[in-house]
Order: structure tokens, then sequence, then C-alpha cells
């Protein structure tokens, strides 16, 4: 099976950037051993402080954005990072090419239960004329994005990186401590009856939202006039791991929960890797009107509302909201 950096090289990808994605992996690696100990590790439980969005920090959000940070600090292509788990842009090397966010670790909720959890990341490159910790760096789109991933710490450790030539998936050999190609080119089927939304917010939602999803239910007796099935993993990365590996549309909508905010889901490190992710497997990644990666970032910890997965099932999804 081919290791990561022959597939990387294969697909012409520059040989800086390279270096970078291999350091946010190589920080990937040390997670996935440091969640393979779980209570034997100390990783498990809360700490008593909360980031900028106001969640209480889990033990394992701050040593996950500890190591990414860290590492990705000694790149000297790194001009600056950003992360859920930090408040402001944390500046690198002035001469850095690129510019990385990272979601250090996904499905905090998941964390005490062994659940599915995982790191996002995203890579920009870096904006000519602007100081490398100018939060103009990355008001950019989801379009600019060179490379996009998440590693999912599940049974296996799995990576799934595009670098725009297609959604590749690779599995970590933990006796050999490299990721091994293990699916060359993830396609989302166009078609599907699975969606996946929770559930627990129907009496918040839009009526946009409602109507889609009441049709979704009404199966065979509605206007779909087919079954869906539900799954939700509280992870964003599981959902859209089941959403590469055998299609589906995931969902979380704008609501009236909390005023202070209208989505859950933050633009930069969840909605635009995931959305690049989807669409180079051939799916489709929206905000209801718009493709998330033609939107353009505004402020570091944005959120957005946020329908993806099989394309002709994101079509008809989104035509509720038109
Ligand atoms: O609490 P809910 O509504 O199940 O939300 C789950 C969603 O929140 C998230 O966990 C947010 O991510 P973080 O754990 O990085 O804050 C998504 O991964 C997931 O889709
Ligand atoms: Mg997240
Ligand atoms: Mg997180």
């Amino acid at each position: 099976m081919q290791r990561l950096i022959y597939t990387l090289k294969q697909d012409q990808v520059d040989l800086d950037l390279i270096m970078v994605i291999r350091t946010v992996l190589a920080s990937c690696k040390e997670i996935a051993f440091r969640v393979g100990q779980g209570a034997l590790g100390d990783v498990l439980g809360s700490t008593l402080d909360e980031n900028i969005q106001g969640e209480t920090q889990k033990k394992l959000d701050v040593i996950a954005n500890q190591l990414i940070k860290n590492m990705l600090l000694t790149e000297s292509n790194v001009a600056a990072i950003a992360s859920e788990e930090e408040d402001d842009i944390v500046a690198g090397n002035a001469n850095g090419k690129y510019i990385i966010a990272f979601d250090p670790l996904d499905g905090s909720s998941n964390i005490d239960i062994n659940g599915q959890i995982g790191t996002i990341f995203t890579i920009f490159p870096a904006v000519e004329g602007l100081a490398q910790d100018d939060p103009r760096q990355f008001q950019q789109k989801g379009r600019n994005q060179l490379a996009a991933g998440y590693v999912l710490y599940g049974p296996s450790t799995m990576l799934m990186l595009t670098t725009g030539k297609g959604t590749r998936c690779f599995t970590l050999d933990k006796t050999h401590g490299g990721f091994l190609l293990t699916d060359e080119q993830v396609s989302v089927p166009a078609e599907t009856q699975e969606f996946s939304i929770n559930m627990a917010n129907a009496r918040f939602w839009y009526e946009p939202t409602s109507r889609y999803i009441d049709d979704l239910l009404l199966g065979e007796t509605g206007v779909r006039k087919k079954r869906f099935n539900m799954r939700w993993n509280a992870a964003m990365v599981g959902d859209i791991h089941r959403v590469l590996s055998r299609g589906g549309i995931f969902m979380y909508p704008s609501d009236n929960r909390d005023p202070n905010k209208p989505a859950k889901l933050r633009l930069l490190y969840e909605a635009y890797p995931m959305a690049m992710l989807v669409e180079n497997a051939g799916g489709r990644a929206s905000n209801g009107t718009a493709d998330i990666l033609d939107l353009e970032l505004e402020t570091l910890h944005q959120r957005v509302p946020v329908i993806m997965g099989s394309s002709k099932e994101v079509e008809i999804s989104t035509s509720y909201y038109t």
C-alpha cells in the first residue's frame, strides 16, 4: 500500500506544503496515541477553563491544541495559525507561505464516552503584504484552500485528505507509524436514504428545515416516496466520515435556540475543510443558499449553517430554503 508522501508527490503537491501537512499529521499521531491511552493517559475530563465561544474546554481539547500549535510553530513555512481553542490568530514565521486553521478536537462531548472524535484542519496561502498575524489573513474564500483534511480517532485512525485532486483516504499503520493509502478516490453517491441532524433541536428550527425533515420522516407515504434512516454521531468528523464512506446528508441548520449563536458549526475550521473534502468526492456543501466554498470568512470564529453530502439530496434540501 502506498505511503502518504508518494500520493502527495504523485498529485504534484508543493514540497513545502507536503512538509506542513506532515507536521500536522505528526501531531495527530501523537493525539491518536494519547486518545488510545484514555484514562491511563490522564486525558479524560474537563478543565476549569472556557474557550472564546463560552464552551468548557476538555483536557483533550487543550492537549491537542498545544500539540498541534507547538509543532506547527517550529515550521518555517507557517506564517500564522488559528484554532477553535485560541481567541486570536497566533503569529508564526513572517516569511511563511501558509496559514493553517484547525479544530484540534472535534466531537468533544464524545471524549469521555470513548466515542468518535477527530482533528480537522485546513491550509490556505498566506496573504502577501499583510503582517502574519493580521486578522485579514484568514478572510479568504473557501475555494482558496490548498489542502483540507481530518484525522478520525476511531477503531482505526484514518486520514481523509484533499489537495484539490480528489479526496483520498488513508489508514494509520500503527505498527510502522505511517498513513497508508486505503481509498484512492473517495466518491459520495449522488442519492441517499440516510440523513443526519440533531432532532432534539426540532422545536427551534426555521420553517424550511422543519418542512424538509417532515418530508423525510414521511418516507414512502410522503412526497419523497422512499424511506429514510437517521444517524447522529455528535461529532461532525464521524458524521462526515460516514457520508464520505457511503453517502448521506449531514445538516446543522441555523435555529432560534440562542440569538448569539444563530448556527453551531464554525466556518473556518469545520465547514470549509469538510466542504472541500465533500466537493472533491463529488458531493455538495451549502449553507442553504450558497456553496460553502464560495463564502468569504469575515470573523475568525464565525458560525455557518451547514448542509452537505450526496449531491442530489443537498439540491433537494436547499430547494426548501429558496
Ligand atoms: O451538541 P450537538 O447538537 O449534538 O452538536 C454536535 C456538533 O457539535 C460539534 O461537536 C462541535 O465541535 P467541537 O466538539 O469541536 O466543539 C460537532 O462536531 C457536532 O456536529
Ligand atoms: Mg468541532
Ligand atoms: Mg473542537
